[in-house]
């Protein structure tokens, strides 16, 4: 279990979340702490609440009790949805949602477009999207040899770079990101290891995941979630030999 961590040493501070829909505890007590700069996976049965967790973190869905601080200031229950990403959290869904008529650059420049800020840590305080800046992404999410075709036309699993590297182009602060390898084939998922401990050089990451060998791979604390609170956190090795993990998730 959790213990205990001051505010001012999370990045994001979740303390006591209950969230409950129609008498239905989804969330019974969460708390789950985020050091700057941390990577962490997710993992639980079905219904344990890991998508709710991730709907309170980006203002979707609004804790009955319970603290949920970003950078030790920002009150996120207080935040609309807008005013929560504009702080720097971003989140992809499962299902990639790229422009599929549109090639995989263009995709990049319209996810840059906006996403400028003075002082932003990627970019500097330049205000002008730079053939570089996009490079430097394609290079990253492994796309740029495919940067001129459609995205239409790419696997899922380069759908899901794509839809990553749209994330980036923003430079969040912190990356939510909902099961990328679901669908991925073998090579795809450990290409998503790779590329997820690349972005966590530079970023803050929560993953939510059921792939164990992919969760092994990104070798980071691994917290497992079940009836709505943290049930086991430790290292993947800690975790998945937690009798209550086996019962209730390995080992069905
Ligand atoms: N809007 C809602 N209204 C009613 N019940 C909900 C709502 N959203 C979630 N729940 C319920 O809350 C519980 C937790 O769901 P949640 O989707 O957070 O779990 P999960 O860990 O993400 O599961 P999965 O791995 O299946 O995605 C489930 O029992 C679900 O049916």
């Amino acid at each position: 279990m959790s213990v205990t961590v001051p505010v001012s040493a999370s990045l994001l501070y979740v303390d006591g979340v209950t969230v409950s829909f129609d008498g239905y505890k989804a969330l019974r007590g969460l708390s789950l702490y985020l050091a700057p700069g941390e990577m962490r996976a997710i993992i639980g049965p079905n219904g344990a609440g890991k998508t709710t967790m991730m709907d309170v973190i980006t203002g979707k869905t609004r804790p009955d009790t319970g603290d949920v601080l970003f950078g030790g200031r920002h009150d996120l229950t207080q935040m609309d949805e807008a005013a929560i990403a504009n702080l720097g959290i971003g989140r992809k869904f499962q299902k990639p949602t790229v422009f599929e008529s549109l090639s995989v650059t263009d995709n990049l420049r319209l996810a840059l477009k906006g996403a400028r800020s003075p002082g932003s840590a990627l970019f500097g305080a330049r205000n002008r999207i730079t053939e570089d800046d996009i490079a430097a992404i394609l290079t990253r999410i492994r796309l740029i040899d495919h940067r001129h075709r459609i995205a239409g036309a790419l696997s899922h699993g380069q759908k899901q770079w794509l839809e990553i590297g749209m994330l980036l182009a923003q430079d969040p602060k912190l990356l939510l990101v909902d099961e990328p390898v679901a669908g991925m084939t073998d090579a795809e998922t450990e290409d998503t290891a790779h590329l997820l401990r690349d972005i966590s050089q530079t970023h803050s990451v929560v993953v939510v995941e059921h792939d164990m060998h992919f969760i092994r791979m990104l070798g980071v604390t691994v917290t497992c979630l079940h009836e709505g609170a943290v049930l086991a956190e430790g290292t993947i090795d800690e975790v998945s030999s937690n009798e209550r993990v086996i019962e209730v998730y390995l080992g069905r």
